[in-house]
């Protein structure tokens, strides 16, 4: 058997939709996998080797381990909520990884995302993505960035309330859904099986014209250190203007001719870029230094993810957008790199070849 597994990177917010809104974008993980159904044993560690082509020009190394690597972890999940310990016998899998890692393009979750689809796959187990989204929420607990990763495209998210019965499934230490390593030793404990329908998405439509900028800093956000500045209440005003602006976004970027005034005014926020900015040296002032007014071509500007990469939205003048932002940075002597890319419709893929 050998398949390839493919995922598409993510930004999420895009401004106000803070764990809600989500945009596949077209850089690509991807899992070759093969499993040698001729043998009946093998020597692997939980029958699984690890390769992995670093892409992402990445410090941090990725573990080859099984029980370590987070996409193996996921998968062993959910194979093992299926009674399935380890890998078939002979799985190999090899990891062409062009995602930076910590740097608000949803690498994470774009990992986690792989792990249940390799689960669903060397197992046979035949789930669909919907209830594959519930896996990945039982690791990530935020929608946007895996709902959009495994659906493709410009997607709303939410999470349905649930029974207390299923909170208390929901909100088990992340520990106990992906065990820390055994040493190769299985404990037999069935993990934890998500509740069904945790969450949910609704694909919104993306105005052709628009492509994204991506300006990648050289250094890392690790995003629980993003979520951590964040405050646990708000201002009445803050969420109002918030939702006020979500509420327009969907609308501002499915619209052609894209609408350069409303598609900027719909990208503010005020719930997490201004607490953000103390890891971020200079974002308040990127994120205010060009409007559609003093730069031909943009669209809108927020921070990707939990950042430090920022999004520029736009229809030309990329390279010209891309350089005004890399020379902000510059003056604080971090260098960037930029991609041009654009939404990744058709999300993640399983193709024989
Ligand atoms: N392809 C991958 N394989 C294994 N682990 C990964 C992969 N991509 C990301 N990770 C893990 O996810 C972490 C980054 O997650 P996070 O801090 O949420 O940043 P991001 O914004 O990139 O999602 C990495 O430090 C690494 O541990
Ligand atoms: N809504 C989350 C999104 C985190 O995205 P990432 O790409 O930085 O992992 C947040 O803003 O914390």
């Amino acid at each position: 058997m050998f398949f390839v597994i493919r995922v598409p990177c993510s930004s999420a917010n895009i401004g106000p939709g803070f764990d809600v809104i989500g945009l596949a974008l077209s850089l690509h993980l991807e899992l070759h996998v093969s499993v040698d159904t001729s043998k009946s044993t093998s020597e692997l560690p939980l029958n699984c080797a690890i390769t992995y082509d670093d892409q992402s020009n990445s410090v941090e190394k990725i573990p080859l381990d099984p029980e370590v690597n987070l996409i193996t972890r996921v998968a062993l999940y959910v194979l093992r909520c299926h009674n399935q310990r380890a890998f078939p016998v002979e799985t190999k899998v090899h990891i062409v990884n062009p995602i930076p890692l910590s740097r608000g393009l949803g690498s994470s979750g774009t990992a986690v995302v792989a792990g249940v689809m390799l689960g669903n796959e060397v197992g046979k187990l035949g789930l669909t993505k919907e209830r594959l989204l519930d896996y990945c929420l039982m690791i990530e607990r935020h929608p946007d960035n895996v709902a959009a990763s495994l659906f493709g495209g410009f997607v709303g998210t939410y999470l349905n309330e649930l029974k207390p019965e299923d909170v208390a499934r929901k909100e088990i230490p992340l520990s106990e859904v992906l065990p820390a390593p055994a040493g190769g030793v299985d404990t037999g404990m069935k993990p934890p099986e998500p509740p069904l329908g945790i969450g949910h998405y609704r694909k919104f439509d993306w105005a052709p014209e628009i492509k994204a900028i991506a300006i990648i800093p050289d250094f890392v956000v690790p995003t629980a250190d993003a979520r951590n500045v964040l405050p646990q209440t708000y201002t009445r005003a803050d969420v109002v203007f918030n939702l006020q602006r979500a509420a327009l976004l969907p609308a501002a970027l499915g619209t052609s001719p894209p609408d350069p005034e409303m598609i900027f005014l719909a990208m503010q926020d005020k719930v997490h870029q201004p607490y953000r900015k103390g890891l971020i040296p200079g974002l308040p002032d990127i994120l205010q230094s060009m409007t559609p007014a003093t730069q031909p071509g943009l669209l809108g500007i927020c921070l990707s993810g939990a950042g430090p990469t920022i999004l520029a939205l736009a229809t030309d003048r990329f390279t010209e957008i891309a350089d005004r932002i890399i020379a902000r940075f510059a003056a604080d002597n971090i260098s960037c790199q930029w991609k041009l890319l654009e939404p990744a419709q058709a999300g993640t893929t399983v193709s024989p070849n």
